[in-house]
Order: structure tokens, then sequence, then C-alpha cells
């Protein structure tokens, strides 16, 4: 069975957002990941609209407060019947253990974030302070989220290997960061292609600006959908 390539929809408006959806054919079934930029536009309705049309969702909040309020925020997401929601791993591991506990009930994965793939070792040690190798904390904090039940992490491909040997072989690797060999690395530190991530052993990728941005979205996803599940 072919693993999912999931497009994070970072536009700035829903008007672009919908033209860019309306490229692919409609029976195409996408995974479509709603992060921070268009959530905080256009909110909850946008979700719904989303999954009307069969769409999976990939709702990426990145939670991180005390566990009492991210217990009672995911009690509300879990209604909303999305397919995966993320909380930061290093709010802990009693926020880590509320998060699942408010989406009892619901089918919705708990992904935990990891170190971001925006930072890199020279950023985690000198910025944060983490005197660990960033493969070392990604683990640390992957095992942080297994023990507290998750379902999996948000992590780069490069150590996903680590994590399930840490973890177990069905604990979900999710991996942005990923970047054809082609494309603009930007903002991202710890990348991988989509065949570097599917023979690294990751469960899903996620890429935005590589298909959002592409001259024709729907010909650069099915590029890096044949790289992957090659
Ligand atoms: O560690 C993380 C966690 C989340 N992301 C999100 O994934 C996409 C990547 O977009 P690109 O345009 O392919 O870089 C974006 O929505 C991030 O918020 C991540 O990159 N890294």
């Amino acid at each position: 069975m072919s693993k999912p390539v999931i497009v994070a929809l970072d536009f700035a408006d829903d008007f672009e957002c919908i033209n860019f959806l309306n490229q692919f054919p409609k029976d195409e079934k996408l995974f479509l990941k709603i992060g921070l930029e268009m959530f905080c536009q256009f909110g909850y309705p946008f979700v719904r609209s989303l999954r009307e049309r069969g769409y999976n969702i990939f709702l990426d909040l990145k939670l991180h407060d005390i566990p009492n309020t991210v217990k009672r925020t995911c009690e509300m997401i879990a209604k909303w019947d999305v397919q995966m929601l993320t909380v930061h791993a290093s709010g802990g591991s009693e926020m880590i253990a509320a998060a699942k506990a408010g989406l009892a009930g619901s089918a919705t994965k708990l992904l935990a974030v990891t170190q971001l793939t925006s930072l890199g070792q020279n950023e985690l040690a000198n910025e944060l302070q983490v005197p660990l190798a960033s493969q070392d904390y990604v683990t640390h904090l992957s095992k942080l989220a297994f023990d507290n039940g998750a379902d999996g992490v948000i992590s780069s491909a490069l150590e996903v290997p680590m994590i399930k040997a840490a973890t177990s072989t069905d604990f979900l690797c999710v991996t942005p960061g990923i970047r054809p060999k082609s494309a603009q690395v930007g903002d991202q530190k710890r990348v991988a292609t989509p065949a570097h991530a599917r023979n690294l052993g990751s469960d899903a990728i996620v890429v935005g600006r590589p298909i959002t941005q592409a001259t024709n979205g729907y010909q650069a996803y099915i590029n890096i959908n044949e790289e992957w599940n090659k």
C-alpha cells in the first residue's frame, strides 16, 4: 500500500488554496496539512469544509501549554474528525498524556513534534543550550512521547531509524523537511529527498513549498509521490 505525501497548505488566502486544490483530479485522495497560518485565518470552518470535500486532514497546531489547557483543547478537536494532530514533545510527559486523554474516543492520531526540522545542531547547542547531539535529543523526545501515549512523532527523516529502534516499528514517524534534489532548502536545516526518506523508513512525508509553489503543483506532487512510493 502506498504511503501518504501530506501536502502542507501554507497559503496566505483561501482562494489561492482552493485554486491550488482544484488542479487535482476529483478522485485524488489527498492528505492535507493545515498549519497555524491557515488555521489562524480561517479556523474550524475551513477544516470542516476540507473534510466535507473528502480530504484527510493533519491539523498541525503544535500545541504547547499546561496539561489542563492542552487536554481541554484536545477534547474540542476530538469532535472534528481529523486524522492527525500535533503537540510539542517538549511540553513534557504530563502534557502529552493529557493530550492523549483529551483525544480519547476519537480516531485522531496524536503526533509529538521533536526538534523542528528548521533547527540544526548549531541552534540546538548554542541557542537552546541542549547538550545533546541532535539525533540523541530527537530520540529522547520520541521515547518520552511513546511512553506517554503518543501515536508517533514529527522529526526529520534522518532520525527515523534511531526513533524506531528506541520505540517500536509501529510508532509513526511523519517527516517534514523534504526536498527533492532540485528544490530550494529555504529555512529547513535537516532535510532529505523523498527517496532518502523512504529508505530511512518514514511513514509519511510532509511537503509544502516544493509542491505549493511549483509552476505545476499537481505535476510536482506526482513526481514526489513517484519518488517516495517507488
Ligand atoms: O519540524 C517541523 C514541523 C512541522 N513542519 C511543517 O511542515 C511544513 C513543511 O513545509 P515546507 O514548505 O515543505 O518546508 C510546514 O508547514 C511546517 O510548518 C516542519 O517543516 N518542520
